[in-house]
């Protein structure tokens, strides 16, 4: 019953919209006038009979009038909110409509635009790279750090003119403000002059583009982004300015045990690090060398090593550490030396660092500091997602960006050929002939790795190998050989080999091609380095994502490089609609959007598996 009653007054009180449309101007419509309402005037009605019968008709003819007149405005106020409905909903479709017409001006490439700045917006709800303390407590440095560095004075007498003129020449773009000059000598950079004759030695006259716009950044003391090429000489453009820093606070006042570091320089891998600390040490030796400058010490603080065979830098004062993040953290929390002390913070292969799950360490990381830092961080590849998050964690940061981030070093050949998967082994040591050694075999999994060792070794070939899940000492073993010189070929997974720089590599053959194009310039970036050429032979067939192959296909001809048929017969379906080709903002790929990034979609498989896990074990 109360159901009845409801949906009958729900009926009239309320009536929708689409009635008042079909009824268009409620003629036909009788106003409902509350029970409460109705039963008051039947009582009265009733209560009126027997009295003067002239005055009862006088009054009934006054309550008549006025149960007309009330039904009137309840009608029209009934017609006035249709009216008002349908203007709205007028209005609404206008809306609908002018938007539909817009959609419709819309180029495919808006169109892609506004869909790529959704899903960016909902991949980038991350917390910026701060120390939890700091973000707790709302800490925000907004001024660079001070350094006493200056270019001379006739470099900053030149005009801003000048210093454009010379990034054109040299292909830097930059972004920021206050941007220190570009320096084109080591010497008017106030380089030492040991370091600088150390450096000639080793046929390091001038610097490259990345170091004469990074460098001066680096010792005014900015926080920088700094993108170049595999192989242009960007170790010495973020150590040069440690070792910089490490040499006056010493000169200042000399470190005793406990004290330091002054830097840190973070590294994704094991031989990255080891790699990266071999040349800080290198350095450090040929600034002291003649007694003019002080010796600084250097830890390498890396897993897999004893920290006993480290315990005599822990026994003087330490000035530079070089790290990968997990074993950093402990020594850390064991509190074998502080960060109370330490201004400088690098991290190589910046993106990967990010990218790759090192980020809450890195957030760890920075939670040891005491102070405000300068960070800079540098790689070869930079998408643009991670440029945006990490220039939102810097302090007034400089972009320095030599090419486009994630481009091929054009120095070297490219070669992409059609090999079936069962011939790819045979047709290896054909490739090999190609070149002298030293050359480098990639491949994207481990055992593939030991299987064309293995056949090398059989034919003859003297071949090590490096992945994942050799041991420390069979990595160090692998990398020293090659090195020297005492084996000619090198297998390894992409992931043991990223940043390492090996000298001359003739040739790189990409034994399978990684999904992800980043990767590729990574691995091919193996030769061609420090201004020399080398060749890269590339595996292709059936296997290969169409996606992979379309990044590939625009990355060589990017580079000016021959397209093979297969690849150019690819048809891109966003060229097909008009679209422009610009770098994914997620891996800068150029054969596709963000809508079918393959490094998003493994990003989100490897969150979805590690959410499965934890529901496994039962949640967090
Ligand atoms: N100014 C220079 N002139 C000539 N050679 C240089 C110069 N600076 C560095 N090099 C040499 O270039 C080689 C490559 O340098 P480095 O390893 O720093 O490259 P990278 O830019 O870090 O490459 P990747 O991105 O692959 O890590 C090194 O052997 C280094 O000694």
């Amino acid at each position: 019953m109360s159901q009845s009653v409801a949906k009958r007054r729900r009926v009239q009180r309320s009536p929708t919209p689409e009635y008042k449309l079909d009824d268009d101007d409620g003629d036909s419509y009788v106003p409902y006038v509350p029970v409460a309402q109705r039963r008051q005037a039947k009582l009265a009605k009733l209560t009126s009979w027997g009295a003067n019968p002239d005055k009862g008709k006088a009054s009934r003819q006054e309550e008549e009038q006025e149960e007309k007149e009330g039904e009137e405005r309840e009608e029209e106020r009934l017609r006035e909110k249709a009216r008002k409905e349908r203007t709205l909903l007028m209005e609404a479709q206008e809306v609908h409509d002018r938007k539909a017409a817009e959609d419709a001006k819309k180029t495919t490439e808006e169109k892609e635009e506004e869909q790529d700045a959704e899903i960016l917006a909902a991949i980038a709800s991350r917390r910026k790279l701060a120390s939890d303390l700091e973000l707790a407590k709302g800490v925000q440095y907004t001024e660079p750090m001070k350094t006493s560095w200056k270019p001379p004075r006739f470099i900053q007498e030149r005009s801003d003119e000048e210093h454009r003129r010379l990034r054109e020449k040299y292909h830097i773009l930059v972004e920021g403000d206050n941007i220190p000059p570009p320096i084109e000598n080591f010497t008017d950079m106030k380089v030492p002059e040991p370091f600088v004759k150390f450096l000639k030695s080793k046929r390091i006259t001038t610097p490259t583009p990345i170091q004469l716009q990074g460098i001066p950044t680096a010792f005014a003391g900015r926080d920088m982004i700094g993108i170049a090429f595999t192989g242009s000489g960007k170790t010495l453009a973020f150590c040069l300015p440690l070792i910089m820093f490490a040499l006056e606070e010493e000169t200042r006042l000399p470190f005793t045990r406990g004290e330091g570091p002054v830097g840190v320089i973070l590294c994704p891998s094991r031989e990255l690090a080891s790699q990266t600390y071999e040349n800080v040490l290198t350095w450090t030796a040929a600034l002291s060398t003649g007694g003019r400058y002080p010796q600084l010490n250097t830890l390498l603080c890396i897993g897999g090593i004893s920290m006993g065979e480290q315990s005599h830098v822990l026994n003087k004062g330490l000035h530079v550490v070089v790290a990968t993040p997990g074993r950093l953290i402990d020594m850390l929390e064991k509190k074998k030396f502080t960060f109370d002390n330490c201004k400088y913070l690098c991290m190589d292969e910046a993106d990967r660092m990010i990218d790759l799950g090192f980020e809450d360490d890195v957030r760890n990381i920075m939670s040891f500091f005491r102070h405000q830092r300068q960070t800079l961080l540098f790689s070869a590849t930079m998408p643009r997602k991670i440029q945006d998050f990490a220039q939102q964690s810097l302090v007034k940061p400089i972009l320095v960006n030599v090419g486009r981030a994630g481009a091929a070093n054009l120095d070297v050949l490219q070669v992409v050929e059609y090999v079936k998967q069962e011939a790819k082994m045979v047709y290896l040591l054909e490739c090999l002939q190609k070149t002298p050694p030293p050359v480098i075999i990639f491949s994207e999994n481990k055992n593939e790795v030991d299987d064309i060792q293995e056949y090398l070794l059989l034919k003859g070939v003297e071949a090590v190998a490096i992945h994942g899940s050799k041991t420390q000492e069979e990595r160090q073993y692998a990398i020293k050989s090659f090195k020297s010189g005492a084996k000619d070929v090198m297998v390894a997974s992409g992931v043991a080999s990223k940043g390492l720089d090996f000298n001359d590599i003739q040739h790189v053959i990409i034994f399978s091609m990684p999904k992800e194009i980043e990767d590729y310039v990574h691995q091919i970036g193996r030769t061609g380095r420090s201004g020399k050429t080398g060749i890269a032979t590339t595996f292709v067939n059936m296997n290969t994502p169409e996606q992979t192959l379309l990044d590939l296909k625009y990355l060589l001809m990017e580079a000016g490089q021959k397209v093979p048929l297969f690849l150019m017969s690819i048809e891109d379906p966003r060229a097909a609609q008009g679209a422009s080709l610009k770098g994914c903002p997620v891996c800068g790929g150029l054969g596709h959007g963000i809508s079918n990034c393959p490094k998003l979609e493994d990003a989100q498989r490897r969150q979805m598996a590690s959410h499965r896990g934890a529901d496994d074990r039962g949640g967090y």
